[in-house]
């Protein structure tokens, strides 16, 4: 069941002039930050060096790549952001921007960014980009999202894929590191996107966005928030044990227990919590979605300077 709520952009169709600050955010450039972060440490982390403008354009495809997704995300979900307080501001439920424009914005950015990774770096990393575009503006935004509670957990896949394009951009291939890498992220996005939806599911209630919370309840999330936090603390430790030269030494490996410990303990915090409150009273939840932030930023920052260790 989805409620549409009119969008309350003027009627007119002239198109507005176009402000870059709300063409910049419908890129959700807080959001991209760390998605290009983990793009960056993926090729950075690769057992190879790539010339430096040439990395320098392949982080500069990631970015365009992940902005012109979310920013078909805000153009396909303009009148269900209308309807949320936490996204109401944006440039399209306010009509400050035209919905053709960021159309065309999207479309654009999104474009240029698979042929530039495609002539100037390798096409394998221009299709495995073209393949995180859709997931996210497609697979997950239009199919998942508004059908299923299980839609982040498989639309999760988008936005774990940067650092396997990064790394393939430096490599030119495939291997298991990357993987590993993209399985972090695919098993770190439901604590960290839950940790936030228990505390803004009247939100989604309202819009009629089937999150995991508003079917499934409170208790079955936290519970869930609690396996994914379980899964994740070996997995993140497992690039320290990988074969070949491909495996990240003891200084990532200390690290990721050390981050993946402190995660589990503030998701058990919510995992067991047994109340259920008003979305504003979720300390603990609102703690452990400004961790996973945290938690992502440093594991892999973690993992570039173990690669760049002088031992
Ligand atoms: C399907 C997967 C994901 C979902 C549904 C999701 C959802 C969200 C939502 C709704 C927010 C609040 C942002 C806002 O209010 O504009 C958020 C914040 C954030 N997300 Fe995710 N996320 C996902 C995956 C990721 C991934 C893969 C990354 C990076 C690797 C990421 C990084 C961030 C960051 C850095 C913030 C904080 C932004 C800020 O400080 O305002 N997310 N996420
Ligand atoms: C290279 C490439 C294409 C990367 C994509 C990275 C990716 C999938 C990030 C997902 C992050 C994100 C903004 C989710 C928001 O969910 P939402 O859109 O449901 O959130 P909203 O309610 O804030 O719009």
């Amino acid at each position: 069941m989805t409620m549409t709520i009119p969008n309350p952009a003027p009627a007119s169709s002239a198109p507005l002039p176009a402000d870059w600050r709300d063409l910049f955010a419908l890129t959700k450039p807080r959001v991209m930050s760390l998605v290009i972060f983990t793009g960056l440490c993926g090729l950075l982390a690769a057992p190879t060096t790539i010339h430096p403008v040439l990395g320098f354009t392949a982080i500069l495809c990631i970015a365009m790549g992940a902005g012109g997704a979310a920013a078909l995300n805000q153009w396909w979900e303009a009148d269900l952001d209308a309807g949320m307080k936490r996204t109401a501001q944006r440039p399209l439920p306010q009509g400050r921007l035209d919905r053709t424009t960021a159309r065309d914005f999207a479309g654009v950015l999104c474009a240029a960014s698979v042929f530039l990774m495609g002539f100037a770096i390798s096409w394998l990393a221009a299709a495995i980009l073209a393949v995180s575009i859709v997931y996210y503006a497609v697979v997950y935004t239009i199919w998942l999202k508004p059908r299923t509670p299980q839609n982040i957990v498989i639309g999760g896949g988008a936005g774990a894929f940067p650092p396997l394009i990064g790394w393939v951009a430096a490599t030119g291939h495939v291997s298991l590191m990357p993987v590993v890498l993209f399985a972090i992220i695919f098993f770190w996005t439901p604590p960290h996107f839950w940790a936030l939806a228990l505390f803004v599911k009247t939100d989604y209630a309202k819009v009629g966005i089937p999150m995991m919370p508003v079917v499934a309840g409170e208790r079955s999330t936290r519970r869930q928030i609690l396996a994914y936090a379980v899964l994740l603390l070996p997995l993140s430790a497992l690039p320290w044990w990988l074969p070949g030269d491909e495996h990240a030494g003891a200084v990532y490996g200390v690290s990721a227990l050390v981050l993946s410990s402190v995660f589990l303990a503030l998701s058990v915090r919510v995992g067991l919590r047994e109340r259920t409150g008003p979305d504003d009273a979720m300390k603990p939840e609102k703690q452990l979605f400004a961790y996973s932030v945290l938690y992502l930023f440093a594991l892999f920052a973690a993992l570039v300077v173990d690669r760049f260790l002088p031992f």
